[in-house]
């Protein structure tokens, strides 16, 4: 369904040279399955997921979708950012339906379709508040809503749970995971939360830095819905923290500006990771 085929991408920076920000990354997604980019921050995860939106056509390599290219963004692929991005002035209703009333879909039934994506991320009792009126995880069920209604066949999600606490967190995993469950959608989602992803995907990829590439693949095999105690869970944890320790130490070096400095003297600790649970 979605094929990325050793693709490549420089930006330009201020003083005229080039960067690399990925470096011939290769990834299929099967239709309907669940894959997580998981990485340190500037490890190029956005950037991917911009290419498969269609945001960005400057690349190397091939990027299809069910065989084609992807020429601009489309009505089958939907976005899930970090920031909700809810028209202030627009109820959660209208908010939700914006995209059919975009498409001239008549008031009626996309306000019947709007209640109805609503009602599945439990928000029918806020359908006419606006979003200041919200708590985050709340404006995040809303936005996925507003992503669903278009009934895309991708759902790009950008750390969407990336500025809730943990508890709203934790809930929102459940969620879309019954979503999921579902609806079959096929889903691109990114984090540098390690839980997170072994929580929610099929498949981890956990991608280097500078310049951005797919270090590793883990298939994460255990039941559905997810138990947040199965110890294969924790496993696959544990492997990933391995994996990514080295990554954490090029860019703490280079964030510090210190060569010297070692994480690992300190062993992959609970402190370095915030936690099994935590993020990078
Ligand atoms: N428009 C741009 N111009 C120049 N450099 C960019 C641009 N967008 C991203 N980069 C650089 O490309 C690299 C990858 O950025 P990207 O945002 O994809 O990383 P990320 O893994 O999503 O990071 P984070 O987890 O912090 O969001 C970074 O070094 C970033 O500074």
């Amino acid at each position: 369904m979605i094929d990325i085929d050793r693709v490549s991408k420089e930006f330009n920076q201020r003083d005229g040279s080039s960067f690399l920000a990925l470096e011939s990354i290769s990834l299929s997604i099967k239709e309907g399955e669940f894959v997580s980019l998981l990485g340190p921050s500037g490890c190029g995860k956005s950037t991917v997921l911009n290419l498969v939106a269609g945001f960005d056509r400057s690349y190397q390599g091939a990027i299809k979708i069910n065989g084609g290219d992807i020429k601009a963004p489309g009505p089958d692929r939907v976005v899930v950012f970090q920031e909700h991005g809810l028209f202030p002035w627009l109820t959660v209703l209208e908010n939700v339906a914006f995209g059919l009333k975009q498409k001239g879909v008549g008031k009626k039934e996309r306000s019947e379709l709007a209640l109805e994506q609503i009602r599945a991320v439990h928000l029918s009792k806020f359908a006419d508040r606006y979003p200041h009126e919200l708590s985050g995880g709340m404006k995040q069920r809303a936005a996925i809503a507003r992503a669903l209604i278009m009934n895309p066949q991708i759902l790009l999600m950008d750390e969407p749970f990336a500025a809730l606490d943990e508890q709203t967190r934790l809930v929102l995993h459940q969620e879309l995971e019954d979503i999921w469950l579902r609806t079959g959608k096929t889903i691109l989602f990114i984090t540098h939360n390690i839980r997170e992803a072994v929580m929610l995907s099929d498949r981890v990829l956990v991608m280097s830095t500078r310049p951005g590439k797919i270090k590793k693949e883990f298939v994460v095999q255990a039941a559905r819905p997810r138990d947040s105690s199965d110890p294969l869970l924790h496993h696959v944890e544990k492997s990933i923290m391995e994996c990514l320790a080295d990554e954490l130490e090029k860019v703490v070096k280079e964030e510090m500006g210190d060569d010297t400095y070692s994480l690992k003297k300190n062993t992959v600790s609970d402190r370095n990771f915030g936690g099994m649970g935590g993020g990078i």
